[in-house]
């Protein structure tokens, strides 16, 4: 969900706003799922606080802290971004899509000051959640018009993922993003990558292309490169991130119900 806001009008919590033509009624974003957290605590904080502390920080925040109650390491969380006041669905076009090609993706995260390693390093945010059959399923039975299956797939893997997401089923249907760990921030997700096991053609990309393969060995410490440590690089891109475009000063606002502009 931080991901969603800070590439789409800078993190400024614009992905929470309701309405029929909000950000979070555009495709990308329909299966965003935890909304009532952030609204708990943006009710306490006003309890306490009133006016203080903005949506777009408790987003931030509270991203940080699922990957430490995932098991994660923590990071200190820069505060005093302002909510935005504008939230449109037609804004969501830099969002990275499953199927984007590698060189988009790694253009999508340019245009937002992130490199090659960033992209890597947040997208190993997959070592946790889920993604619905309807995301990935056309690398099951109809991988570009081929009418066979996305040969990055594992041999092994493949009757797996058919298993999970049978040919017209239930789009619907969750599948773990990382195959054995879905709950644990580990790195777990970069050795399923190795073994052809990434859900999304997005993740199997990162081990396939050339140009973000070397980040992933660096992340499972193969021999003879210079290693990586996941948890610590995790918070640092995350801080990178979530310097996206802010608002701050007179910009924005300080919203009272982080579903609506004040
Ligand atoms: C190239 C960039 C990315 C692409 C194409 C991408 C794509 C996706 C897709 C398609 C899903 C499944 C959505 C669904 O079916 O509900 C998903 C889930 C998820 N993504 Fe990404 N993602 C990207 C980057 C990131 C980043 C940077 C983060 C965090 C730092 C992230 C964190 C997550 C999480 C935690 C889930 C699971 C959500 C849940 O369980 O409800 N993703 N992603
Ligand atoms: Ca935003
Ligand atoms: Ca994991």
């Amino acid at each position: 969900m931080f991901f969603h806001d800070c590439f789409v009008n800078g993190c400024d919590a614009s992905i929470l706003i309701n309405g029929p033509t909000a950000e979070k009624t555009a495709i990308p974003n329909v299966s965003l799922r935890g909304f009532e957290v952030i609204d708990a605590a943006k009710s306490q904080l006003e309890a306490i606080c009133p006016g203080v502390v903005s949506c777009a920080d408790i987003l931030a925040l509270a991203a940080r802290d699922s990957v430490v109650l995932s098991g994660g390491v923590r990071w200190e969380v820069p505060t005093g971004r302002r909510d935005g006041l504008v939230s449109q669905a037609s804004d969501v076009a830099n969002l990275p899509a499953p199927n984007d090609p590698i060189t988009v993706q790694i253009r999508k995260f340019a245009d937002k000051g992130l490199n090659i390693q960033d992209l890597v390093t947040l997208v190993g945010g997959h070592t946790i959640g889920t993604a619905s059959c309807a995301v990935f399923s056309y690398r099951l039975y109809n991988f570009n018009n081929t009418n066979g299956p996305d040969p990055d797939i594992n041999q092994a893997f493949l009757p797996q993922l058919r298993a999970l997401c049978p040919n017209g089923g239930d789009g619907l249907t969750r599948v773990g993003l990382d195959t054995g760990s879905i709950d644990h921030f580990d790195t777990s997700y970069f050795a399923n990558l190795r073994n052809g096991q990434g859900v999304l053609e997005s993740d199997a990309k990162l081990w396939s292309d050339p140009m973000t393969q070397g980040f992933v060995q660096r992340f499972l410490g193969v021999s003879g490169i210079l290693g990586l440590t996941f948890n610590i690089e995790f918070g640092k891109s995350m801080v990178k991130m979530g310097n996206t475009e802010l608002k701050t000063g007179s910009q924005g606002e300080i919203r009272r119900v982080c579903t609506a502009i004040n």
